[in-house]
């Protein structure tokens, strides 16, 4: 099924980040995230075993598979190729920006500034990460960018933790956050990840 970038956005109020070191890590990470009730995933093209990562865990029933850290048009290519079903990138340039809008996949560029947004609403888009949220001024920055751009609407991604992801997701334009503390680097059991996944998905 075809998804649009709002879709994406909905399926649940956390889009976890994920580095993935081990191929043979992602389908037990996938199912325990779509368990605990998060389906969007963000592989970030980070690691060497990302492309393949992406192919494995787009194999679990219900995981809504995309790319992190896509910085170009070649590794946009080689993400689709692989069945990224959704785009994310840390920033927004012309060359992704016109390839992505030209393949149609939902993409959600990276926007700090004003100008990155109006650089965004030029080329007909208005979905955005907030990157780095936190440190980019953090929920006031965000809101005070949201209000002269009000047909915009945010995934902020970058510092934002369980504990402050409630504040983001009561902004209207915020529709949600993005973060890697669902999985946390190195070894970790599945029922962490899920537990975690579980706590995310019920955040409002
Ligand atoms: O890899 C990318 O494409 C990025 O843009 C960076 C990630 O979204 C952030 O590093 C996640 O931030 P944390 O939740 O603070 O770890």
């Amino acid at each position: 099924m075809t998804l649009t970038v709002d879709d994406i956005l909905a399926l649940a109020p956390v889009i976890p980040v994920l580095v993935i070191e081990r191929v043979e890590d992602a389908v037990p990470i996938a199912q325990a995230l779509v368990k605990g009730g998060l389906f969007a995933l963000e592989v970030t093209l980070r690691t060497p075993a990302a492309l393949d990562v992406i192919r494995a865990m787009s194999t679990v029933e219900g995981a809504v598979v995309g790319a992190g850290t896509v910085l170009n048009p070649a590794q946009l290519d080689e993400a689709l190729e692989a069945g990224a079903r959704f785009i994310v990138s840390p920033g927004l340039t012309e060359p992704l920006g016109q390839a992505a809008i030209a393949s149609g996949v939902p993409f959600l560029p990276g926007t700090a500034t004003a100008a990155d947004i109006m650089r965004g609403m030029d080329m007909g888009l208005s979905r955005f990460k907030f990157f780095p949220a936190e440190t980019s001024g953090g929920l006031p920055a965000l809101k005070a960018l949201a209000a002269p751009f009000h047909q915009a609407r945010f995934c902020p991604t970058g510092g934002i933790t369980a504990q402050s992801a409630p504040q983001w997701l009561a902004e209207p334009a915020v529709h949600c956050v993005g973060g890697s503390w669902v999985v946390p680097k190195g070894p970790i059991e599945v029922a962490t990840i899920e537990r975690l996944a579980r706590e995310a998905a019920v955040l409002a």
